[in-house]
């Protein structure tokens, strides 16, 4: 209940802001942790810092950008990137997934399921341009987009690499996984947790090009224009063609998920895999 309202409160601020926003020309709206341009081909970049992890506040804003764009009838894609530096997103906040309730788990779940749901749906061309470190469910926002470009940067690395934490990604990651890069491929990357460099990731297929880090903006507006060029009805029913099946798979199992997920990650077991993976960041810095 807490969060639907929420959700209308930032929508209604959402839909005043951008009604501001217009009016002085800016052709953008934003939120806390999303901004999105309008300006040319729109531009959504995540600005949640320190790393963009996909909190409920940001999970929250970003589908409800999503749903602003999707009723903007003049807008047909969206470039996804990040505004923090070196990270484009280090996938689901850890601490929405720690040492909370099982009533939290499950609202949070829900949350994550329905970002997906609308982002791996979507009738807009989404291209990714992955300007930094992607992983888990980094690499599933890059994964929902019929296009990803990345920068080049060894530094950077790309890949559902859940089971290094000790958990278990959910069966329409692996879905997702399997439809991008193979059924064998992701058998291997899945177990192993890896992340991928840029170079790594091309070959296997997760991202579509390895550009220049200063390029990797400009040749994701390129692609855009490539794939704005093609009439959206043959587009998007090809898209429907290719999605739906992997996408009803989780819309007719929604609440088992939701149930499998809470009791998965309220588990000792999991829990304890989980602290010892956030000391684990911790140390790194000291
Ligand atoms: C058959 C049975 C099956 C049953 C299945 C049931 C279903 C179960 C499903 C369960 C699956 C759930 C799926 C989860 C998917 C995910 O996305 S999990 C998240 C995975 N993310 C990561 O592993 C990334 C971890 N972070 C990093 O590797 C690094 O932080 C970075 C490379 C992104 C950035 O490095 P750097 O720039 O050096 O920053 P740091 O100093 O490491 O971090 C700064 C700060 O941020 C905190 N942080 C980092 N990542 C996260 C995160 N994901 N969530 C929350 N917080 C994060 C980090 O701890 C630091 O915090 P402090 O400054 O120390 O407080």
């Amino acid at each position: 209940m807490a969060l639907a309202a929420a959700r209308r409160l930032l929508l209604h601020a959402g839909s005043r802001l951008g009604r501001r926003e217009a009016v002085d020309g800016a052709r953008r709206f934003a939120n806390k942790r999303v901004l999105v341009e309008t300006e040319g081909p729109a531009v959504m970049k995540l600005r949640n810092p320190p790393v963009n992890s996909l909190s409920l506040e940001c999970l929250t804003e970003f589908t409800i950008s999503l749903e602003k764009l999707e009723n903007d009838k003049s807008i047909r894609g969206v470039i996804l990137t990040s505004e923090c530096p070196g990270i484009f997103s280090a996938g689901l906040d850890l601490l929405e997934m720690y040492g909370r309730n099982p009533a939290h788990y499950a609202e949070y779940w829900k949350n994550v399921q329905e970002l997906w749901l609308r982002l791996y749906t979507s009738n807009m061309i989404l291209v990714s341009a992955i300007n930094g470190a992607s992983p888990a469910g980094g690499c599933l926002l890059a994964l929902c987009c019929d296009y990803r470009v990345m920068a080049d940067n060894p530094k950077y690395t790309i890949g559902l690499n859940e089971s290094l934490l000790g958990i278990v990604a959910p069966f329409w990651f692996k879905d997702m996984y399997v439809n991008t890069i193979g059924h064998r491929e992701a058998e291997r990357a899945l177990q192993l947790g890896t992340l991928f460099s840029p170079a790594e990731a091309l070959k296997v297929g997760v991202v579509d090009e390895v550009v220049p880090e200063d390029q990797v903006h400009s040749k994701a507006r390129s692609v855009m224009t490539k794939w704005l060029a093609i009439p959206d009805h043959s587009r998007q029913l090809t898209k429907n063609m290719m999605r739906k099946a992997t996408a009803d798979n989780l819309i007719k199992q929604r609440e088992a998920d939701i149930q499998n997920f809470t009791s998965f990650i309220s588990k000792d077991s999991i829990q304890k895999s989980l602290h010892m993976y956030l000391e684990k960041l911790k140390q790194k810095k000291g």
